[in-house]
């Protein structure tokens, strides 16, 4: 088995400081003439990217390219932008993620999974770096498997947590287990939910949220190619998750609370529930009635945003 090691790289406690600008945790970045950005399409070489990025304030983040395309136009609407011409990819040199910017809010599509929102965020963070952004806050948006809620709940993660609903993300560096803290920002979480009970009709919770690694037989569901337990384990499963805290399951969380919080960025994960995986595995609701579950987040963030910009 591979040497697990605390993160040596993450101070004691990873505190925000405020007004300053975002940092990354590479010593050897800081050497290098030009750092690409590959994923984004972007270079310090090429672009202006403090010109470009400088003013971000909220960056937001969902799974699906076209949740976020939506968020961004509606964003342009909120804070009555000019919005003529619609919203534009900047990064459309690229099909790996969309990303758009509508004033201070960038609205940026990770994929699904731990793998996929790191390369992301390692590009997100550093991206931040170069545009010398201060005072910059990450939410996810997303969608979930609620555990004994009402679909269409929207959650707001207090802490992510992995399949053993322990605090922590586990990333293999050469050949070594680095466990990561998965904690996140409890006054922004308390923050948004305050948010939430100001939207009518909207009903938010807060609690743990576990991520995992499969949409399948990783949140124990019996409906996937592959199953090797039984209903009652999977039920049994679920009820431990219950009885620790844990109120929805997605699969992200974990490493985007980890990677934020090891560079200082106040970060929150607000999921809208789909199903209650105690009643069920498929995802039965109508399109029309996912699509606006996968709106609710957008609304609370929204007015997020607009309070924080002090446009309530
Ligand atoms: O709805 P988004 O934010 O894409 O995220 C959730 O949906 C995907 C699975 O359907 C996973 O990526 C999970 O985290
Ligand atoms: O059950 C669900 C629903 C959405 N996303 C997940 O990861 N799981």
């Amino acid at each position: 088995m591979a040497p697990i090691l605390l993160d040596n790289i993450t101070p004691e406690r990873s505190e925000y400081i405020e007004h300053e600008e975002v940092h990354v945790k590479n010593p050897h970045l800081h050497s290098m003439e030009e750092d690409i950005l590959y994923h984004f399409n972007l270079s310090t070489k090429t672009h202006n990217l403090p010109e470009m990025f400088g003013d971000i304030k909220f960056v937001c983040t969902g799974g699906s390219a076209n949740r976020m395309k939506a968020f961004a136009e509606f964003m342009q609407k909120e804070l009555g932008l000019d919005g003529e011409n619609g919203v534009e990819d900047i990064c459309a040199g690229t099909d790996r993620y969309s990303t758009y910017k509508t004033g201070p809010v960038l609205s940026i599509s990770h994929g699904m999974g731990v793998p996929s929102i790191s390369i992301m965020l390692h590009e997100l963070i550093k991206l931040l770096h170069h545009a010398r952004c201060r005072d910059v806050v990450l939410i996810r948006i997303g969608t979930s498997g609620g555990i004994g809620l009402e679909p269409g709940t929207v959650v707001i993660t207090d802490t992510a947590v992995d399949s053993f609903f322990q605090p922590h993300f586990e990333q293999v560096v050469l050949g070594k287990v680095i466990v990561r803290s998965t904690e996140l920002d409890k006054s922004l979480a308390q923050e948004l939910l305050q948010c939430g009970r100001e939207i009518l009709n909207l009903c938010t919770v807060i609690g743990k949220t576990m991520c995992t690694y499969d949409f399948y037989e990783g949140q124990g569901r019996l409906d996937g190619a592959l199953c090797s337990f039984s209903t009652e384990e999977k039920l049994e499963y679920l009820r431990r998750a219950k009885e620790a805290g844990v109120t929805n399951i997605e699969m992200e969380s974990t490493v985007f609370a980890a990677m934020c919080r090891v560079c200082g960025l106040k970060a929150a994960v607000v999921c809208v529930t789909l199903l209650d995986r105690f009643k069920g595995d498929q995802i039965t609701a109508s399109h029309e009635l996912l699509q606006e579950y996968q709106l609710r987040p957008q609304y609370l963030v929204s007015h997020f945003i607009k309070k924080r910009l002090q446009l309530l």
